[in-house]
C-alpha cells in the first residue's frame, strides 16, 4: 500500500481550474459539453484514462469549499443517490445493474441528463472498482474490508467522479459527503471527506503510477499491473491472456482487450429477417452495422423510439450474437448424393432470453422451417415466448403449424428424447460471460475461477445432447460469450475425442470461413483451428466463440 501523500492545502482558497465551479451545475454534475452522453459514460469509461476539462493536473490549485462537512447539505442529489442504490443492490442482493438501474431511475423520476449521469456513475464505479479500490487503499488507514460496505461504495462513487469524470473535484467531494449524510448518516461523513480529498490530490495516471505494480524491472508483476490499471480481477487478466494466445493473437493485445471491456458498447440492433430490414433502421436514425447483414447501430438514444423495435420486428442484439446465429444457418449440411439434404427442423437448446431464437425463428418462418426453443429456467422460457411473439404473430407456415415451439425443459435430455430429429441445432451454452464484460459492469467481480469448472460438465453435456439430436449430416453450433479456453476449445476437443472413441468422427467445419463468407469478418484462430473467435478490441463485438460441428453421413 502506498502511503498517502500529504501535499496541498485542502481547506485553502482555490480557483481558476477549467471545469471548476463555474463549469459545473449546482448539484455538481458536469455541465455543457463536458456532461455525460445519454445512456452511459461520457468517455470510454476506461479507468486507466483521464482527460477533458476539469480532470485536473497534478499540483494545480483546486476550488475547495471552506464549509465544514457538518454544515454541508444533508442529502445528496437524486442521481448520485440512484447510483449509490445501484451499487448497494449489486453488493447486497446480487442484483444485475442493468436490471435494477432502470427501476431506480423510474422510481426517482430521473430522465435525460440526470438519468445519464446516474448511469455513468453507477456503471463507471462498478467497472472501475479494481482501480478505485487500489487508490482508496492508499488513502485509508485500514484495510478496505474493514470499512462498512455502504461507506466503501460511496468512496468508490466519489473516486470515480474525481478520477474519471469531468465533475469538478470540490463538487465530487461535497456531493458525495452529502450523499453519505443522507443515505448512511453523519457518522462516516468526516472519513469520506478526508479520504476523497486525498484521492483528489492526484489525477488518475499519477495514482496508477503510485499504486499499480511495475510491469518490468524489480518487483514487476505484469498481471497485477494490468489488473489495477484496467480494473479486472487478476484471474480474468490471466484467462484473457491465455484466450488471446490460444486464438492465435499476440499477448500484446491484452491491454487493448481489457480496455475494450471498460468502454461503453454501442447499441447494436438486429432487423429480424423477413420482418424488418437494416435500411429501415438506418432511415429511422441508426447507422449501418459493421459486420452482420442484419445489423444497424444506434450511437445514441433509446432503441424503443424506433418503430421496428417497438413492433418487435427488430431487437437489440450484439453483432457477435447475430453472427453466431447466422453462422449456424450458413453452415453447409450434408445429405444423400452429395446434396445438403433436409433443412427444416431446427433447435435452440439454451434459448433464454430468446435473442438468437428470435433471429432463428424469423429465418425459419422465411424458409419454411420449424424451431424448437428449449430453456431450462421457466421464467427465462417465458422471456423466450415474449421474444418470439412478434415472429409468431406475423407468420405461420402454409400448413398452419406454428413456426416455433417453446419448451421449458432441460436441453441435456433433447438428444436422448429426439435423436437425429434436427437438421441444425444451436448450443449457446451457459458460460462465465467473460466475453461480454463491457455489457455487465459488475460481472467481472462476481465470477470466480470456480464458475469455469462448475460449468464444464454442463457445457459438454449440452453439446453432446445437441449432437445426438442432429441427424447425420446435420450441423451443431457450439457458441459461448466467453473466449475462455476451458469453455471453448477444451469443450470442443473433449467432445470430439469422446465421439471418436465411440466410433463417430465429427467434422469440425471451418467456422472462420463461414463467417468470412457471411460478413467479411476475420475471426480466425490460427493454423489448425476451425474455431472462430470475435473480440471487442478488434471487431467491436462481444468476444463470441463459434464452433461448427457436422455429424458424418
Ligand atoms: C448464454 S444463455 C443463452 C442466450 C440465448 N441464446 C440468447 O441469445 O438470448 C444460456 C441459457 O441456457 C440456459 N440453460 C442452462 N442450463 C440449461 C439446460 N440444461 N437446458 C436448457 N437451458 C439451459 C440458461 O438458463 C440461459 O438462459
Amino acid at each position: 500500500m502506498t502511503p498517502p501523500e500529504r501535499g496541498g492545502q485542502p481547506g485553502g482558497p482555490r480557483g481558476g481550474r477549467p471545469g471548476g465551479p463555474s463549469g459545473g451545475r449546482s448539484n455538481g454534475q458536469p455541465g455543457g459539453r463536458s456532461g455525460p452522453q445519454r445512456g452511459g459514460p461520457q468517455r470510454s469509461g476506461r479507468p486507466g484514462q483521464r482527460g477533458g476539462q476539469g480532470s485536473g493536473q497534478p499540483g494545480q490549485p483546486r476550488p475547495w469549499t471552506t464549509t465544514a462537512p457538518s454544515a454541508r447539505p444533508r442529502s445528496g442529489d437524486p442521481a448520485r443517490r440512484v447510483a449509490f442504490d445501484v451499487l448497494r443492490a449489486v453488493e447486497e442482493q446480487d442484483a444485475y445493474a442493468n436490471l435494477v438501474l432502470p427501476r431506480l431511475l423510474r422510481a426517482a423520476r430521473l430522465d435525460g441528463r440526470d438519468a445519464a449521469f446516474a448511469t455513468e456513475l453507477a456503471y463507471g464505479a462498478l467497472r472501475g472498482r479494481g482501480t478505485y479500490d487500489a487508490v482508496l487503499a492508499a488513502c485509508v488507514d485500514r484495510p478496505l474490508a474493514q470499512l462498512d460496505p455502504p461507506v466503501l461504495d460511496a468512496l468508490r462513487l466519489g473516486a470515480h467522479q474525481l478520477l474519471a469524470t469531468r465533475v469538478a473535484p470540490h463538487a465530487a467531494v461535497s456531493e458525495t459527503v452529502a450523499l453519505v449524510r443522507g443515505a448512511i448518516g453523519a457518522g462516516p461523513s468526516g472519513l469520506v471527506n478526508a479520504v476523497l480529498r486525498r484521492v483528489s490530490e492526484h489525477d488518475l495516471p499519477t495514482w496508477l503510477d503510485r499504486v499499480a505494480p511495475p510491469v518490468e524491472g524489480p518487483g514487476a508483476d505484469p498481471t497485477a499491473a494490468l489488473a489495477v490499471r484496467e480494473s479486472h480481477p487478476a484471474w480474468v487478466v490471466r484467462a484473457l491472456r491465455e484466450a488471446l494466445v490460444l486464438a492465435g493473437r499476440p499477448a500484446s493485445e491484452l491491454p487493448d482487450l481489457l480496455a475494450a471491456d471498460n468502454a461503453r458498447p454501442l447499441v447494436a440492433l438486429a432487423a429480424l429477417p423477413g420482418l424488418a430490414d437494416p435500411s429501415e433502421l438506418v432511415a429511422a436514425g441508426a447507422q449501418p452495422g459493421r459486420w452482420s447483414p442484419l445489423a444497424a447501430v444506434l450511437p445514441d438514444g433509446d432503441p424503443g423510439d424506433l418503430p421496428a423495435v417497438r413492433e418487435a420486428r427488430a431487437r437489440v442484439q450484439d453483432e457477435g450474437s447475430q453472427l453466431a446465429a447466422l453462422a449456424l444457418l450458413a453452415a453447409p449440411l450434408a445429405g444423400p448424393s452429395g446434396r445438403p439434404g433436409r433443412d427444416e427442423r431446427w433447435a435452440d437448446l439454451c434459448a433464454g432470453p430468446g435473442g438468437k431464437a428470435a433471429l432463428l425463428a424469423a429465418s425459419a418462418a422465411q424458409r419454411g422451417a420449424h424451431l424448437l426453443a428449449v430453456e431450462v429456467a421457466p421464467h427465462r422460457a417465458q422471456l423466450v415466448e415474449q421474444a418470439l411473439a412478434g415472429v409468431v404473430a406475423s407468420s405461420s407456415s402454409s400448413e398452419g403449424r406454428s413456426v416455433v415451439e417453446v419448451v421449458a425443459g432441460d436441453g441435456r435430455t433433447v438428444g436422448a428424447e429426439r435423436p437425429g430429429e434436427f437438421d441444425r441445432v444451436l448450443v449457446d451454452a451457459p458460460c462465465t460471460g467473460l466475453g461480454a464484460l463491457r455489457r455487465r459492469p459488475e460481472a467481472r467481480w462476481r465470477r470466480t475461477p470456480a464458475d469455469v469448472s462448475a460449468l464444464a460438465p454442463l457445457q459438454r453435456e449440452l453439446l453432446s445432447s445437441a449432437l445426438e439430436a442432429v441427424r447425420p449430416g446435420g450441423v451443431v453450433a457450439y457458441v459461448t460469450c466467453s473466449p475462455h479456453p476451458a469453455e471453448t476449445q477444451a469443450v470442443l476437443d473433449d467432445v470430439v475425442r469422446r465421439w471418436a472413441k465411440d466410433g463417430e468422427q465429427l467434422e469440425v467445419l471451418d467456422a472462420p470461413a463461414v463467417l468470412r463468407e457471411l460478413a467479411g469478418v476475420d475471426a480466425g484462430t490460427g493454423a489448425g483451428s476451425n474455431r472462430a473467435q470475435l473480440w471487442p478490441h478488434l471487431h467491436g463485438t462481444d468476444a463470441m466463440s463459434v464452433s461448427l460441428l457436422r455429424r458424418p453421413r
